[in-house]
């Protein structure tokens, strides 16, 4: 790279985007890597307070800083598009509707490297097609390919660095529970929740089954639930210490393995999650009926990616594991269920 006053550079090629700035306005590159000056641009530099310019010419084994920050965003993962490098940064872009996963431990290490740069989302984050997921630079304008390669061997050896898992579509059972819904002492609010949320999630919810604060019941609808063909299985209410809380029972008797029974997540300290074989068992405490955002949102994100959960997963998930109650809810865009393993 060499410095020329920029009177003296019509007909040079730029190094590196320029970026100009009009307060309040717009913050965009005036002109881009690549391009050839003219007599016509040197006003606009010297209004941009550029006296004098970097002209272009790379160091062998070096590369240009659009070019080290490609390849750094080619070597993260998948389920991933990459914008055109702009001001030497490349974006990373969500491909299609999804769950994001950030190996956060290999991107500190990359971030330990000196003289490059990458940040991500939260790890565990649902994101629509299109949304700005990552974004990577290096800080000088160049830099020893050695570098670079360093990145690559960390996201290879790490591979995926940050990933989508797309979203699929369940067949939702749902057991409604409590002895004053099914007399008819009160009227059903939970089924309409969930079916609304299984609805958002181009999820096809099944009949609901009432039932009893009866274990044999709540046992023998899961089994006919299983037996319809049911994918995913979400039973309301009876989660916590009164007598007639018998929801755990009753997953139990239906011969679900328990991963845990208890969450540090609040709302939804008193949720059970089971499996009977591949099919995810949900005991839903009545806070996910009464609260926006709870923990089922968080646990059926990540079973719609197609993650089958480990009490690890479940207990792991303290660290932001309080919901906000914001009166304006921008789920999943705050810290709610951000914390956990990658
Ligand atoms: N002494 C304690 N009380 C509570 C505890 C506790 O640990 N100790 N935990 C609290 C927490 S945390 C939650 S969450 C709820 C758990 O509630 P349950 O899942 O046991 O819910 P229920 O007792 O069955 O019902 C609570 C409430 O909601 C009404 N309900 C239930 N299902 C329906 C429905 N389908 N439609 C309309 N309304 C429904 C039910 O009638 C009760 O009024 O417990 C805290 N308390
Ligand atoms: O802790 Mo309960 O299960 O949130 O309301």
């Amino acid at each position: 790279m060499k410095l020329v006053s920029v009177k003296d550079a019509v007909g040079m090629v730029l190094a590196h985007d320029m970026t100009q700035i009009i307060p309040g306005k717009s913050k965009d590159a005036a002109f881009r890597k690549g391009h050839i000056i003219t007599s016509k641009d040197v006003p606009q530099l010297l209004s941009m307070g550029k006296d004098h310019i970097y002209i272009f010419e790379l160091k062998s084994n070096h590369l240009h800083e659009n070019d080290a920050a490609m390849r750094m965003a080619t070597a993260a993962g998948n389920g991933i598009v990459l914008s055109e490098p702009k001001e030497g940064k490349v974006d990373l872009l969500s491909s299609y509707d999804g769950l994001v996963k950030v190996n956060h431990r290999a991107l500190h290490a990359i971030n330990e490297e000196i003289e490059v740069m990458f940040a991500t989302i939260h790890t565990n984050q649902a994101v629509v097609a299109g949304k700005m997921i990552g974004g990577t630079r290096i800080i000088p304008l160049t830099i020893p390919e050695s570098r670079i390669e360093k990145v690559e061997k960390i996201c290879k050896e790490n591979y995926p660095l940050i990933e989508v898992k797309p979203f699929k579509s369940m067949k939702a059972g749902i057991i409604i529970t409590g002895t004053e819904v099914y007399e008819g002492r009160i009227q059903d609010g939970f089924g309409p929740v969930l079916s609304k949320k299984f609805t958002e999630a181009n999820c096809a919810s099944m009949k609901p089954i009432f039932v009893r604060d009866d274990a044999e019941m709540i046992a023998e609808s899961i089994q006919v639930l299983l037996h319809e063909g049911a994918e995913i299985i979400v039973i309301s209410g009876g989660m916590s210490v009164d007598p007639d809380d018998v929801t755990p029972v009753g997953i139990k008797k239906a011969g679900a393995s328990i991963v845990s029974y208890g969450a540090p997540i609040l709302p939804g300290a008193m949720f059970l999650l089971s499996y009977i074989e591949d099919v995810p068992v949900l005991g839903l405490p009545g806070c996910v009926m009464y609260n926006k955002r709870s923990i089922f949102d968080l646990v059926f994100q990540r079973i719609l990616a197609g993650e089958k959960l480990t009490r690890q997963d479940i207990t792991s998930l303290g660290h932001g594991g309080i919901c906000l109650r914001c009166e304006n809810c921008i789920f999943p865009n705050c810290s709610f269920g951000k914390g956990g393993l990658y």
